[in-house]
């Protein structure tokens, strides 16, 4: 069920009025702002398993189940959703699995069981491995059946693996995600999909029962470069703070107030809240590993080499990141990179 209604301001009076429509299916009810028009209008959308229960629901696979594909998948299977999961890592199934999960053996054996397939890799190079590898997805995949790539690449990685998709017959949609593990969690994510706007079409749904918006950028690629974007920002931000927390530290302020201090002001950021009080711990509890952060940075910068554009602020925190790699800290929190600023340098 879709409930369309026009006007940001009355959200929460739309919200209340569709779950008294449908009092049963609140469950993964959310106002959804039509993020491809998000100045004018936005829609609520409910989706209820009931709907999809019809004669031939669509049969979804799920390929990398880590910090976001997990909580992702999971998702899909709480809305009734018919899921079919692997995970290079067999273990990382078996909650899933639990859940109500089919699974099979390699990539290519749920792609060629399901109508659509979404893919959630580290990087680059694994998701080329599982969608175009031996077994790979592209191997299961034929005309009429939907590849989606949630993860987080360059945009000529996300082009080869559409050249190797469509050469089957099959449509492609990159559909990389703004967004944690907490609004993975809570479907909350922010989706930037690019490729064959039939297959987008096809798959809003399942998008809205994951993220709280979706904004379609036409040809693939702009998915990519959109994500890049945000990250190598979001990146940049992050080690400035560091610098901010640390330099206030060391000339006798209280980091905590300089947290406070920022939530106040205009550069106050969820992210600055949600991270500061850890980070003024040394904790880094892993929402986003660094390791992630990183190669957004290396690759951002890879885009931004491609146009001559200069970013020279983004080159420095690239810096500060694979220094904070070369500490050990890869899996740990992005917001560790603040470790690579407390490195005592030689006389
Ligand atoms: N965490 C976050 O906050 C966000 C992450 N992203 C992006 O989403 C993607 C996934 O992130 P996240 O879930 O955090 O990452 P994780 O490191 O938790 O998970 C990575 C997944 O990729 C699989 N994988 C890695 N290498 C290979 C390989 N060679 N062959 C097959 N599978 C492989 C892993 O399998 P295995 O379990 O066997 O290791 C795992 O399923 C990344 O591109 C990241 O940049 C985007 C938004 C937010
Ligand atoms: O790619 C990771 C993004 C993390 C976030 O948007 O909070």
């Amino acid at each position: 069920m879709v409930i369309l209604a026009r006007g940001a301001n009355y959200s929460h009076h739309y919200a209340a009025m569709a779950t008294s429509f449908c009092p049963a299916l609140p469950q993964h009810f959310k106002p959804t702002p039509i993020s491809r028009f998000p100045q004018v209008s936005f829609s609520f959308k409910v989706f209820s398993s009931q709907t999809s229960a019809d004669e031939n629901p669509t049969r979804l696979g799920f390929l990398g189940l880590g910090i976001m594909g997990s909580p992702m998948a999971q998702n899909l299977i709480k809305a009734g959703c018919d899921v079919t999961v692997w995970n290079r890592t067999k273990s990382k199934c078996e909650p899933l699995i639990d859940l109500g999960a089919k699974y099979k053996q390699t990539p290519g054996e749920v792609a060629a069981s399901c109508d659509v397939t979404f893919s959630m890799l580290a990087d680059p190079e694994s998701a080329m491995v599982v969608a175009c590898g031996e077994h790979g997805a592209a191997s299961g995949m034929s005309p009429g059946k939907g590849y989606v790539d949630i993860s987080t690449v360059d945009g000529p990685t996300s082009k080869l693996i559409n050249g190797q998709i469509k050469e089957t017959g099959a449509l492609f949609l990159e559909a990389p995600v703004s967004g944690s593990k907490k609004p993975a969690e809570d479907g909350q994510l922010i989706f930037l999909t690019a490729g064959d706007k039939s297959l987008y079409d096809k798959v809003s749904p399942y998008l809205d029962i994951m993220g709280k918006s979706r904004f379609y950028l036409g040809d693939v690629g702009n998915g990519a470069a959109m994500k890049l974007v945000v990250n190598m920002i979001m990146g940049s931000m992050m080690t400035s703070f560091a610098e901010g927390l640390l330099l206030g530290e060391k000339v006798g302020l209280d980091p905590t107030v300089i947290v406070e201090v920022i939530s106040q002001g205009a550069i106050s950021a969820p992210m600055f809240s949600m991270k500061g009080p850890s980070m003024v711990q040394s904790k880094y509890p892993t929402a986003f590993p660094l390791k992630h952060q990183q190669k957004d940075m290396r690759l951002a910068l890879g885009l931004a080499e491609s146009v001559s554009q200069p970013t020279p602020i983004a080159a420095a925190a690239n810096e500060l990141y694979k220094v904070a790699k070369s500490h050990g800290l890869s899996d740990h929190d992005f917001s560790a990179v603040i470790e690579a600023l407390k490195v005592k340098l030689k006389d």
